[in-house]
């Protein structure tokens, strides 16, 4: 059996390692139009940030170890078409040599693309994206620059806001825009939004907030000088979109069935809409459990455990995903949330009537006078089912592995009446006796 994997970076790489760990007699072809492989894109913004000593420990594997495995792998080599008929690979190599590759099995990991704000002057020097790891050495670079003193960043979603971070770590005065009135508007509700944009107004952070970019102008050099909005004019030396992600789809776009925003639509095998194709990680959709339904959520996490399922299935070990809750996480400046789930706004985006619970304390009883913080928590439950569907934390502790149980909770479909008599353990170097898990699921009404 030959499987060709189309995309070498995290999704690519969990199918390829599935196979040959586990089906020793899998011919597996790997192709990817990158020159690296298995780049981190989160420890992106602490390398800019300097809070990281750099970037080489930000790969985790490379071509040589599939070799060693007997993978077949091109780099800089680039897929541009897929002929699904005769089942053959078009692959066109970087010295421009092009030639074919059949399969018996495809796994697509083609993976997401920057979404591009569509406004004048969108093509000027100085105007970068935060995806591959050559686009962070372009953002560490100009960084570097001494005439670089002001750093506009375009979305306070998750990229936006840790490179806002890093910029400012860096000395730069920093301007962060978002279409939303928050940061992070599409992971919290705003209670715990605002805690975020008090943080980043705290550390320095201009916040520019229901204020989308309509335009960037240049100088004489054609170099990004100010960004206008519909409130103002801004000048900058330098500009990073994060505005989102979009999956990378367009090669199979004619022939396999695709969800609104042009990725894959896959089963809970990832088998695409072709019996031969399988897709992974975020040129593919995902099934959410805290919805009930099919989308679109990219994340590395996801991308790993989808190549994982689409590795057996192609193997002949059936596996179905469980789906997921798209848990996350983000700490800036010490404060860190986590959610999963979905939030109250997003409930309501999805017409599910939900209600919520939540509740404040100290992590640890009061006579701990060292490392004890507050810890903000609220849980959201459907409101006739009473089916936990989101939860979210926020605290200057890590609090981050408290997540794990409720995205649990969510895929296993447990109520929230099922939370208020949980086991929990107590011992005052950890928590407390009346714990805020506890505590919220009790006051839920
Ligand atoms: C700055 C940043 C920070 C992030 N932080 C986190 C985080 O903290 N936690 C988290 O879970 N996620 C995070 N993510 C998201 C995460 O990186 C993505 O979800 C993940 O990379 C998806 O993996 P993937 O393998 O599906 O796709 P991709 O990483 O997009 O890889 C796709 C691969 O396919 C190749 N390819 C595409 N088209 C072709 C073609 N035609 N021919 C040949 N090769 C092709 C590309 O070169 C690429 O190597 C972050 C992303 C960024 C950019
Ligand atoms: N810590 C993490 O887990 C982590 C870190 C980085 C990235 N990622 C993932 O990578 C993907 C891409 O991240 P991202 O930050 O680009 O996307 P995002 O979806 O997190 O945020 C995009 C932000 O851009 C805003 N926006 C949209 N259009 C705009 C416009 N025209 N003008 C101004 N603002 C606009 C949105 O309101 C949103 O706040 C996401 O799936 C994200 O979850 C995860």
């Amino acid at each position: 059996m030959k499987t060709v994997i189309i995309g070498t970076n995290h999704a690519g790489i969990a199918a390829a390692n599935t196979l040959l760990d586990n089906y020793p007699d899998q011919e597996i072809v790997m192709i990817d139009r990158n020159s690296n492989l298995s780049y981190l894109g989160c420890g992106t913004a602490l390398w800019v940030g300097r809070q990281i000593d750099g970037y080489e420990g930000l790969f985790y594997t490379n071509e040589e170890q599939f070799r060693a495995k007997g993978a077949e792998i091109f780099m800089e080599t680039e897929v541009d078409k897929i002929d699904f008929d005769n089942k053959t690979v078009k692959a066109k190599s970087k010295d421009g040599e092009e030639f074919d590759v059949t399969y018996d099995k495809l796994i697509i990991a083609s993976g997401s693309k920057p979404i591009i704000p569509n406004i004048p002057g969108k093509d000027l020097d100085g105007i970068h994206f935060l995806k591959l790891f050559q686009e962070g050495q372009a953002v560490d670079k100009d960084m570097s620059r001494d005439d670089v003193k002001t750093v506009a960043v375009i979305g306070a979603g998750y990229i936006g806001v840790e490179i806002a971070e890093a910029a400012r770590r860096r000395g730069k005065n920093v301007l962060l825009f978002d279409a939303e009135d928050t940061s992070l508007a599409s992971y919290y509700d705003e209670d715990f939004t605002k805690l975020m944009d008090k943080n980043l107004a705290d550390n320095g952070i201009e916040l520019h907030f229901s204020e989308p970019a309509t335009a960037y102008e240049g100088d004489a050099n054609g170099r990004v000088n100010k960004v206008i909005t519909g409130k103002g004019t801004y000048d900058v030396d330098m500009v990073i979109n994060s505005i989102g992600f979009t999956a990378n789809a367009d090669l199979g776009k004619d022939s396999l069935d695709t969800f609104r925003n042009g990725a894959y639509i896959v089963d809970r095998t990832q088998k695409t809409s072709n019996d031969d194709v399988y897709a992974v990680g975020d040129c593919a959709t995902i099934y959410s459990n805290a919805i009930q339904d099919t989308t679109y959520i990219a994340l590395a996490s996801n991308a790993v455990r989808s190549g994982i399922v689409a590795g057996h299935n192609v193997g002949g070990t059936k596996l179905e995903s469980p789906g997921v809750q798209g848990s996350n996480g983000i700490d800036i400046f010490g404060l860190g949330m986590v959610s999963t789930g979905i939030s109250v706004k997003a409930a309501g985006k999805n017409n599910i009537e939900v209600l919520y619970t939540e509740y404040e304390d100290l992590q640890k009883p009061s006579f701990i006078k060292d490392d004890n913080k507050l810890v903000k928590i609220r849980i959201v439950y459907e409101k006739d089912s009473r089916r936990i569907v989101g939860a979210q934390l926020a605290s200057r502790e890590d609090i981050s592995a408290n997540i794990h149980m409720f995205s649990l909770a969510i895929q296993e479909k447990l109520t929230i009446d099922q939370l208020q008599l949980l086991d929990i353990f107590f011992l005052p170097h950890f928590n407390q006796p009346y714990n805020y898990i506890t505590m919220a699921a009790l006051k839920a009404k």
